[in-house]
């Protein structure tokens, strides 16, 4: 099979044309491309991964090309600049790895743009998995995805509104792809692209039926606090929109649908786009939020009660108060036998129904979930991958909202909590670049005033 693979990449991997002939050399047979394809679809997960190992190694950029064109254009410093610019475009062409012109090739023939982001989709999970740590699947990647960053650039998009007349392949996808809160059945989804909301997705013209990311919408008076309002009750289905009820944007679910456009930025695009064609459908629309999801919260928080636990620190995270009532309530005594006992509430969910425990650990988590939503980092930026998402795009992180989402899948994943992240539209693009820059996470009073009470508490 090896041998196989070096031979078709000889073949179809054509020698980069010289400088002096690059546009004048006829594309090779529309055969290779097709043929690449055919090929790379027969193999298995572990063949993909040594064929684009190789690929990456051997038909990439002519490193000594490029050196001995580096060193001419030092030599060439003191020439004129029609001279310099020569050399340095002789010395950009040689930095093309040969496979682009192959990826190029590809995205001409029918389904090769789809094939080239499922491709981006495996070299990230090569990269992902640590199965290739080499040098030249990141120059892989990183080729794929400029490539792919131009040809799905917001101007070469389609805005869809995806209504109940919809045809049904788009409507099963959009249930399929949904990430968020899982559509449960066909009402479920009619609700969903119904009054009252707005279903939107980006198509692009190679990937014809197919959403690339998917946003929903509901319309409302004011900045929702829950989920349930929005995709649990059944309130009436009312069949006109009032617009004297329609005052704000809640963006209450948002999914990429295809792995290998991650980082093309294709969500951030589309909530921009929706809020310019909500503003044109509702001209006094003034305020755009999300309603979030907090995922990693609960995991989170019983991983610190664990630490607290071994280091004996329980007592930092709450009150004297505080952990008198967690005791009562647990028949446990002080220390690390109540730090346990509470982290067995928050993993069981148990304490969400009874009114007291629920009572006396409300402004515990809230403190807490505004501390691991603004405190916790990765890199400088915000652990939380939907927060770091948000705030990329320049949101507040607005309000915290307890009991907002009381599913079960809710309580456990972030004990119920949820988050609206905020667009001032006149101020996400300097908190975009705040946050991008520097780090700053632009957040509200009442998220700043409950961190600033998680810091009183443990002195952190
Ligand atoms: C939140 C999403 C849509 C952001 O996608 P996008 O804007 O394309 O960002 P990126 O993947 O280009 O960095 C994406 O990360 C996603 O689908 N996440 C899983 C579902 C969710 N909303 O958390």
């Amino acid at each position: 099979r090896a041998s196989g693979m070096e031979e078709i990449l000889a073949r179809v991997v054509v020698p980069l044309p010289s400088y002096e002939t690059r546009d004048k050399s006829p594309p090779p047979p529309e055969s290779n491309s097709l043929e690449f394809m055919h090929f790379y679809r027969s193999l298995d997960k572990v063949e993909k991964a040594e064929f684009l190992t190789k690929l990456s190694r051997d038909h990439g950029v002519d490193h000594k090309g490029v050196s001995e064109l580096a060193v001419k254009l030092l030599d060439t410093q003191q020439r004129d600049l029609a001279t310099i610019l020569q050399v340095e475009d002789r010395l950009r062409y040689s930095l093309t790895p040969r496979y682009k012109q192959l990826l190029c090739h590809i995205s001409r023939v029918e389904g090769g743009v789809k094939f080239l982001v499922d491709l981006r989709a495996d070299v990230l999970e090569l990269i992902a998995s640590k199965v290739s740590e080499s040098p030249q699947i990141r120059d892989l990647s990183g080729t794929l995805k400029s490539l792919l960053s131009e040809w799905f650039s917001v101007g070469l998009l389609r805005l869809e509104r995806i209504t109940w007349q919809s045809p049904c392949e788009i409507l099963q996808k959009i249930s399929q792809y949904e990430a968020v809160h899982p559509v449960r059945n066909w009402t479920d989804l009619k609700r969903r692209v119904g009054p009252y909301r707005r279903c939107y997705a980006f198509t692009h013209a190679a990937m014809p039926g197919e959403p690339l990311v998917v946003l929903h919408v509901a319309l409302t008076e004011e900045i929702s606090n829950n989920i349930q309002s929005i995709v649990r009750e059944f309130a009436t289905l009312d069949s006109e929109e009032d617009v004297n009820k329609i005052n704000s944007a809640i963006f209450y679910s948002i999914s990429s649908t295809q792995a290998g456009l991650q980082g093309v930025e294709l969500g951030n695009y589309l909530i921009k786009k929706v809020v310019r064609e909500l503003q044109s459908e509702f001209p006094h629309m003034a305020q755009f939020s999300s309603l979030s999801p907090i995922p990693g919260f609960s995991v989170w928080l019983q991983g610190l009660l664990n630490q607290y636990r071994k280091d004996n620190r329980g007592t930092d995270l709450l009150s004297e108060h505080e952990w008198k009532e967690v005791e009562q309530a647990t028949d446990s005594s002080p220390g690390s036998q109540a730090t346990e006992a509470l982290r067995k509430l928050i993993s069981s969910g148990e304490w969400m129904r009874s009114e007291r425990l629920s009572g006396v650990l409300e402004p515990v988590l809230m403190r807490l979930c505004a501390w691991y939503l603004y405190g916790e980092k990765r890199r400088g930026y915000a652990l939380n991958p939907v927060a770091n998402f948000h705030l990329q795009n320049g949101a507040t992180m607005w309000r915290l909202n307890w009991r907002a989402d009381t599913s079960p899948r809710g309580v456990a994943n972030s004990c119920g909590i949820m988050v609206n992240y905020r667009y001032f539209l006149n101020e996400t693009s300097k908190n975009s670049a705040l946050y991008l820059q520097n780090k700053v996470v632009t957040a509200s009073e009442q998220v700043l005033g409950l961190v600033s009470q998680f810091q009183k508490n443990s002195k952190l």
